[in-house]
């Protein structure tokens, strides 16, 4: 069953059109790694499927409901983790958690009952009632993290997860992935970490400059290629394999 369907997707931001026009089904249980370089349109796309972006051309249905004409009912659905640690760090990561689970329309209880909880596993229950301002880009990332996935959401979207995490972290985070695909669920799953996304994902979604350049299973791309990591896969997919000259020329500028 399709959670998740792109038809025709574009989308401009002002003359610059940075999504031309990408197709994609995602099937209930999935775990889609979707790459691609810096400024491809990744984030962007997350965006519209989560409603936080309304003007695009295309269709885009999340759990059977448009997000154009329905994004209440998507964000209701979905879990959200975005990249850059983007949250109010006047805040507590208590106060974030009990504001993010009241526009959820969690119970209080629940609400400090899970959010203590998944804290105290995230290492961070001493610092529970401390302002974030003075929380490390890690201990934001892990705030963020809960706070995408405190409703027990149907599907999770994660912009570059893992950013700022400890190595116990992201054994532990991606753990936690796998467990949540075992339990049905379905992750979108953004990221520059090639070889994560090459263990975890079951299916990769390569684009580069606004549109789809590669959808297949990390076997499916590997047999296309005579290349062996994802990493290298990447490269090549997106025409990078000037890199030792790149840094060569890096070096000798710096060394003017
Ligand atoms: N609010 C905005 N206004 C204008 N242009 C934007 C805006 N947001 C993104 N863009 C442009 O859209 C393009 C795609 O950006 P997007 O953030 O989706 O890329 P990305 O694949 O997530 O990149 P990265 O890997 O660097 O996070 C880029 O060229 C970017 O400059």
């Amino acid at each position: 069953m399709n959670v998740i369907r792109i038809e025709n997707l574009q989308k401009s931001y002002g003359s610059g059109l940075v999504l031309k026009d990408i197709n994609l089904e995602v099937n209930s249980g999935e775990i889609i790694g979707y790459i691609g370089p810096n400024g491809a349109g990744k984030s962007t796309t997350i965006k519209i499927l989560i409603g936080m972006i309304p003007d695009f051309d295309g269709k885009v249905e999340v759990l059977g409901h448009d997000v154009k004409s329905n994004s209440l009912e998507v964000k209701r659905l979905i879990g959200y983790v975005p990249e850059n640690a983007s949250l109010y760090d006047t805040l507590s990561p208590m106060e974030y958690l009990r504001f993010l689970g009241s526009l959820y329309e969690l119970e209080m209880n629940q609400i400090e009952e899970k959010a203590t909880e998944l804290l105290r596993l995230f290492a961070l229950y001493d610092q529970r009632d401390d302002r974030m301002t003075t929380f490390s880009k890690g201990m934001k990332q892990k705030v963020l993290l809960i706070s995408g996935i405190l409703q027990n959401p149907e599907i999770i979207f994660l912009d570059e997860p893992l950013s700022g995490l400890d190595a116990n972290a992201v054994i532990l985070v991606k753990e936690i992935l796998s467990q949540l695909k075992q339990a049905g669920k379905t992750i979108f799953y953004s990221s520059h970490i090639m070889d994560v996304v090459e263990k975890i994902s079951d299916r990769i979604v390569l684009i580069n400059k606004g549109t789809v350049i590669a959808n297949g299973t990390f076997e499916e791309l590997k047999a296309q290629r005579e290349t062996g990591s994802l990493e290298q896969i990447f490269n090549q997919l997106t025409g990078n394999t000037e890199h030792v000259h790149l840094a060569e020329e890096f070096i000798q500028i710096m060394n003017r």
